[in-house]
């Protein structure tokens, strides 16, 4: 199979049923050298970009890299639409850039690869548009993303938190966590679903900056606190958390707890929505009308101490204070962990 072969086998024909009204914006996708889309002047449009490395964000190994060619063609799109969602918009269109080793040109992966590839963009409403394709000794998947919000709708940034807002966080989060830490277990096979096949919150994410009171708003990829950290830091607010109203699955509740706290305040890989609120606002049935994701206040952002300058690393965890049934979680006294916790999440540098 050729290059070029292997672009128009794989990755130009795609179903159009689902395709969206904005979707005939779409004037050229795949086969030019860019993709053109009109300019519907009254939308703002969004993008942004994410790559999945073999080793690093999924499996070094051939066999599973193999065996889960549905869930990576998924997931990468659905990290992407994470992003966009995050910000409050609706998700439009991909470009899918490829570093593809030899011995997954073939038939059986590509042929899983794009149909998760292309489930997860009908699910979500988006569109191929182009890419690239180069040969590399390991899997690179990297995408960008685009959306579109009307201009009458304000995007929900990291920087607007104020102090007194409560926060919430949509679904359950630490469930990938734990199925990457403990694959074997039977808890960790029960959530493997929640690190391979991530469901980025569409529907919930458009709905809170289409309703206009979400002061603030970000995915969770890195782990809880260090996410919430860069929330801090833009919006130069600190934050007290609650441990015990942390969503936690049926399966995450069997862990023991501290063992299970740690994967739900560092581990990463949720794709949850994370986002404040004014402490008036009551998140009823109706606000969340056509919204089936649950959501959970899990405490509330509080004064910063001291202004942080924006390098600060450390941030994270320094405006960040945890509680656990109302008492503070300290060094000196760090129930319901035996240690006071690293509560560093993902990082793909660290000095
Ligand atoms: N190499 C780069 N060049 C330009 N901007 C970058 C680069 N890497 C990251 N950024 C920008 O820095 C910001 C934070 O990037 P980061 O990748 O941490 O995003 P995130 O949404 O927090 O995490 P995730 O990648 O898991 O979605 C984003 O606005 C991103 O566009
Ligand atoms: C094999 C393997 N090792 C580690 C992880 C965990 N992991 C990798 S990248 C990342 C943060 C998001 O990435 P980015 O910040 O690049 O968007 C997390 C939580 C995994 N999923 N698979
Ligand atoms: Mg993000």
């Amino acid at each position: 199979m050729t290059e070029f072969e292997l672009i128009y086998r794989y990755f130009k024909a795609q179903d159009t049923e689902g395709a969206s009204i904005e979707h005939t914006a779409i004037i050229k996708d795949l086969g030019d050298d860019a993709a053109v889309v009109a300019i519907n002047a009254p939308s703002q449009w969004l993008t942004c970009v994410d790559t999945l490395v073999q080793g690093r964000h999924f499996s070094e190994d051939w066999q599973q890299v193999s065996e889960l060619a549905f869930a990576i063609g998924y997931k990468a799109v659905a990290v992407n639409v994470s992003d966009i969602v995050a910000m409050g918009a609706k998700p439009h269109s991909i470009l899918l850039a490829l570093a593809l080793p030899e011995r997954l040109a073939n038939e059986t992966w590509l042929g899983e690869f794009a149909k998760g590839l292309f489930h997860a963009c009908k699910q979500f409403g988006v569109r191929l548009i182009g890419g690239d394709t180069t040969r590399n000794d390991k899997l690179i998947i990297s995408i960008t993303a685009n959306g579109i919000l009307p201009v009458a709708i304000q995007p929900v940034y990291r920087s607007g938190a104020k102090v007194g807002d409560k926060i919430y966080v949509s679904g359950t989060i630490g469930d990938a966590s734990y199925a990457l830490n403990y694959p074997e277990t039977e808890v960790g096979k029960q959530l493997a679903h929640r690190l391979h096949m991530p469901t980025p919150r569409s529907i919930l994410g458009q709905k809170l900056a289409s309703i206009g009171l979400a002061t603030a708003m970000m995915d969770v990829s890195d782990g809880l606190v260090q996410d919430l950290g860069h929330l801090c830091q833009q919006s130069q607010v600190a934050m007290s958390l609650q441990l015990d109203q942390l969503p936690t699955s049926k399966p995450l509740q069997q862990v023991e707890l501290a063992e299970r706290l740690r994967c739900q305040l560092t581990g990463g890989d949720d794709y949850e929505l994370v986002f404040t609120l004014p402490a008036s606002v009551q998140l009823s049935q109706d606000l969340l009308s056509s919204v089936s994701t649950p959501v959970t206040c899990i405490g509330e952002v509080i004064e910063l101490q001291q202004v942080q300058p924006v390098g600060n690393t450390n941030f994270g965890s320094s405006a960040i204070e945890l509680t656990y049934q109302g008492t503070a979680v300290t060094e000196q006294a760090p129930y319901p962990f035996d240690g006071f916790p690293n509560l560093h999440g993902y990082q793909h540098f660290s000095s």
